[in-house]
């Protein structure tokens, strides 16, 4: 029986974690304000009196573009909360999963990404979860740092939730259709987790990093078109027109890879675990959020 300590549970993850973990153990699930991930003395004074078996931390700080001005709390809830949440695994011989991103590499090129290939982030938000991921594998504890992309879900902000309520407010959107990856299910990370954790590991011999994505790859643009050709199956009102644009047509604070093709060969050849593919995701996942249908 695992003693869970999970964090940031209310974010798309740690909300599907709580769901996800419960059968392995007591799953002791803080939000901000019963763990400020900003509070390095409350992060160690948790987790000692707490003693868990297993630190589950998909807490962060997402907000990509905010970052590029607010690097300071960035790298505290990325980069300092996972060190210490990592320090204090160390001392209770215990592992930790963290969560990363493919923000880590430069999206250079058009060949998938190997865990091995070389990081190079082009925003602050990037950096700071790369600052995160050297932190804890420089502290020599059981860890499993899952690099995954695009997240989505039925509950929290996410490309999803906003496309639908755009596709209800526009007749026209432009979505950018030259980067590249794999949309990825909030639950399908959070059940992969918990089939790891499951299968009870030999964690000092499974450490490091893995990429968990769903299946495949289309363009945010694809991922729009195949949201609103659901969402109009069940008589939602989509947008009329839908275009691809250049992300040079799409000016943000933040410069986002164009790159974002991960490999998941690494996950299946140690864990036996094949993610489904992210449109069989998108349609499990659509199934849980309730229709908008206008005039109703
Ligand atoms: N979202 C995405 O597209 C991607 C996410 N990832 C990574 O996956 C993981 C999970 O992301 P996701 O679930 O989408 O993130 P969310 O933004 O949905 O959730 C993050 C959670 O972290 C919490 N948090 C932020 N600051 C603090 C703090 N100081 N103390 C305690 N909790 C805090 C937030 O709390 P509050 O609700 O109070 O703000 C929120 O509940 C993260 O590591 C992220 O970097 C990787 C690739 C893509
Ligand atoms: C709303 C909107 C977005 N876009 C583009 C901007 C961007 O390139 C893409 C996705 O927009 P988002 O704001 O969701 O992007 P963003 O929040 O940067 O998403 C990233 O979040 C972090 C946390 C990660 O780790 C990444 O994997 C990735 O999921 O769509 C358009 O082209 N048109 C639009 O109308
Ligand atoms: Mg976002």
């Amino acid at each position: 029986m695992h003693n869970i300590l999970l964090t940031g549970v209310n974010g798309q993850v740690g909300f599907e974690l709580r769901r996800s973990l419960q059968g392995l153990g007591h799953v002791h699930a803080t939000d901000r304000e019963q763990l400020d991930l900003c509070d390095p003395a409350a992060i160690r004074d948790m987790v000692r009196a707490l003693k868990p078996t297993l630190i589950v931390n998909p807490a962060a700080y997402t907000a990509v573009d905010k970052a590029e001005t607010d690097q300071a709390a960035a790298d505290a809830i990325n980069a300092t909360a996972p060190a210490i949440l990592a320090e204090e695994a160390k001392r209770l011989g215990i592992p930790l999963i963290h969560y990363s991103t493919d923000y880590v590499y430069s999206g250079e090129g058009s060949a998938p990404w190997r865990e091995t290939d070389p990081v190079a982030p082009t925003n602050v938000y990037g950096a700071s979860k790369l600052a995160g991921e050297e932190a804890i594998r420089a502290s020599g504890c059981q860890h499993l740092i899952l690099r995954t992309s695009w997240v989505y879900g039925a509950h929290g902000k996410n490309f999803l939730l906003t496309m639908l309520k755009l596709g209800r407010e526009r007749d026209a959107l432009n979505i950018v259709a030259d980067q590249i990856g794999a949309p990825t299910w909030s639950r399908s990370i959070a059940d992969i987790t918990a089939h790891i954790v499951a299968a009870r590991p030999d964690w000092q011999a499974v450490s490091g990093i893995y990429h968990l994505v769903n299946g495949g790859e289309t363009s945010w643009h694809g991922f729009a078109e195949a949201i609103f050709k659901l969402a109009a199956a069940r008589g939602e009102k989509v947008p009329a027109s839908l275009s691809g644009i250049a992300t040079e047509a799409y000016p943000t604070p933040a410069k986002r890879p164009k790159n974002s093709r991960l490999t998941l060969d690494k996950l299946r050849d140690t864990f036996g675990l094949v993610p489904p593919s992210w449109d069989t995701a998108l349609e499990l996942c659509l199934d849980e959020v309730p229709p908008v249908i206008q005039g109703q």
